[in-house]
């Protein structure tokens, strides 16, 4: 991952018609089996230095969809996510993402000059408005009545709750996770998780989370990709819906296969 440590949150790249990569912001269209499409990423080819990170990645997530990518270091998982985000051009193929799009990274990177509250509703638009989302926002990820704190009195699980605040007020139709819990206490991490899971599954944006956890791709995401060699090496779609009850046998033997898919290659 890069370092994982950006703060800023891109609002939707606006149409860049390029002769190399193409982003563009996607209206409704319609995927069959895939209800309201809100990623369609065709033929992504990206290189750093003469090595291919991405060669040609295909990838289409629909409304309310949460797909995890995992993959041995290196392999251009985040740099996915990069060029989802609009931050990072691809040399060439075809990009479509919604308006509204976020980003969380690892680290929740708040301002410190700012309270709680200004931080969640950093760069919109000042009114009450605003000010009555963000407070909504900090109510849902469990902070209420923490608007006025600083953010050196947070925790680092609740300096990350405000980080996913800060995404959850911009109402995003594409939320982007790099590895949101990693630097979390497994206890925290858990928390965070079902935070997350409920999130999604109540504002139904389309998520793609980069993790190296096996046991949180399978306990979060619909799909779960392993990106080795430039592309997608594996993908599994999840079946049971959350809370997860795919038994002890199919949990063993989804691991297994994703830990060879991930070691072996
Ligand atoms: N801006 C850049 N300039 C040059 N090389 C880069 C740049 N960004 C990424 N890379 C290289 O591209 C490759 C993929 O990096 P990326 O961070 O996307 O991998 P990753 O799968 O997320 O890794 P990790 O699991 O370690 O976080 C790496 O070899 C990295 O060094």
């Amino acid at each position: 991952m890069s370092a994982g440590v950006r703060a800023e949150i891109p609002e939707a790249p606006g149409p860049i018609s390029v002769p190399e990569g193409i982003i563009e912001t996607a209206g409704r269209t319609d995927a069959s089996g895939r209800g309201e499409l809100r990623v369609s990423a065709s033929d992504v080819r990206l290189s750093f230095d003469g090595k291919v990170v991405l060669g040609g990645v295909d990838l289409e997530v629909g409304r309310g969809e949460f797909v995890a990518l995992l993959g041995p270091s290196g392999t251009g998982k985040t740099s996915l996510l990069r060029v989802l985000a609009g931050l990072q051009r691809p040399d060439s193929g075809r990009v479509l993402v919604p308006q509204r799009t976020t980003f969380a990274y690892q680290e929740p990177r708040l301002v410190p000059s700012k309270r709680v509250l200004a931080n969640v509703a950093i760069g919109l638009p000042r009114s009450a408005e605003t000010r009555a989302s963000a407070l909504a926002a900090l109510a849902e990820v469990g902070l209420a009545g923490r608007e006025r704190s600083w953010p050196s009195t947070l925790s680092g699980g609740e300096a990350q709750r405000v980080a996913l605040a800060r995404a959850l007020v911009r109402r995003p139709q594409l939320l982007l996770l790099d590895e949101p819990f990693a630097a979390l206490d497994a206890l925290k991490r858990i928390g965070m998780q079902t935070l997350v899971a409920e999130l999604v599954d109540r504002h139904r944006p389309a998520a793609v989370l980069v993790t190296h956890d096996i046991d949180e791709a399978i306990g979060l995401a619909d799909r779960i990709i392993v990106l080795n060699d430039g592309g997608f090496a594996y993908e599994h779609v999840v079946e049971s819906p959350r809370p997860r009850d795919i038994g002890e046998e199919g949990l063993a033997a989804l691991r297994h296969r994703l830990i060879e898919e991930l070691h072996v290659r």
